[in-house]
């Protein structure tokens, strides 16, 4: 049997119900996935709960405190296989503290919206996760942000 190391996430939008944007972020290392993009967080430490874990990531990564939302829950086990060593649980998330920067892990953030939610190069296991998320976003026309 193969146990994968739990990995948690967010997808940080701009309304937690109606969401319209989404933020990506580049990874900078290590060198096999740099230049890809993926979801803010990191692996759970012995001793935490996932959701202490995604605080603490999204303190460390991006310099933020976050309201979480709901969690986007997956088809595997409820969550997400992403690779042969990783499953990635991922939460609805907005920032309530802070301005995101790529602090560490990251070299560029990108806030993308229905029209440009693929323009980045998106990790391969976070791209059937994208499209999930793409029947979640709402065109910012009909949600009157525009
Ligand atoms: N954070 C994150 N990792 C992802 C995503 N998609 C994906 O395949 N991964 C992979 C990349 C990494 O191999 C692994 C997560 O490890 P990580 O490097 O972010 O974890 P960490 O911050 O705790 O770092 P470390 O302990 O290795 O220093 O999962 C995603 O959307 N977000």
């Amino acid at each position: 049997m193969t146990s994968r190391r739990l990995v948690v996430a967010a997808a940080i939008v701009d309304d937690l119900e109606r969401p319209t944007r989404l933020l990506a972020a580049r990874r900078s290392r290590p060198a096999a996935i740099a230049g890809r993009w993926e979801f803010p967080g990191g692996k759970v430490d012995p001793g935490e709960t996932p959701v202490e874990a995604l605080h603490r990531e999204l303190g460390e990564e991006l310099g933020v405190r976050v309201e979480l939302g709901a969690e986007l829950v997956g088809p595997d086990d409820g969550a997400w296989i992403i690779t042969d060593r990783h499953v990635l649980r991922l939460w609805r998330a907005i920032v309530t503290d802070g301005d995101p920067r790529p602090l560490v892990e990251h070299d560029a953030l990108r806030t993308l919206d229905r029209a440009t939610l693929y323009d980045v190069d998106w990790l391969d296991g976070d791209v059937r996760i994208v499209r999930e998320l793409e029947q979640i976003l709402d065109d910012p026309v009909d949600a009157g942000y525009r």
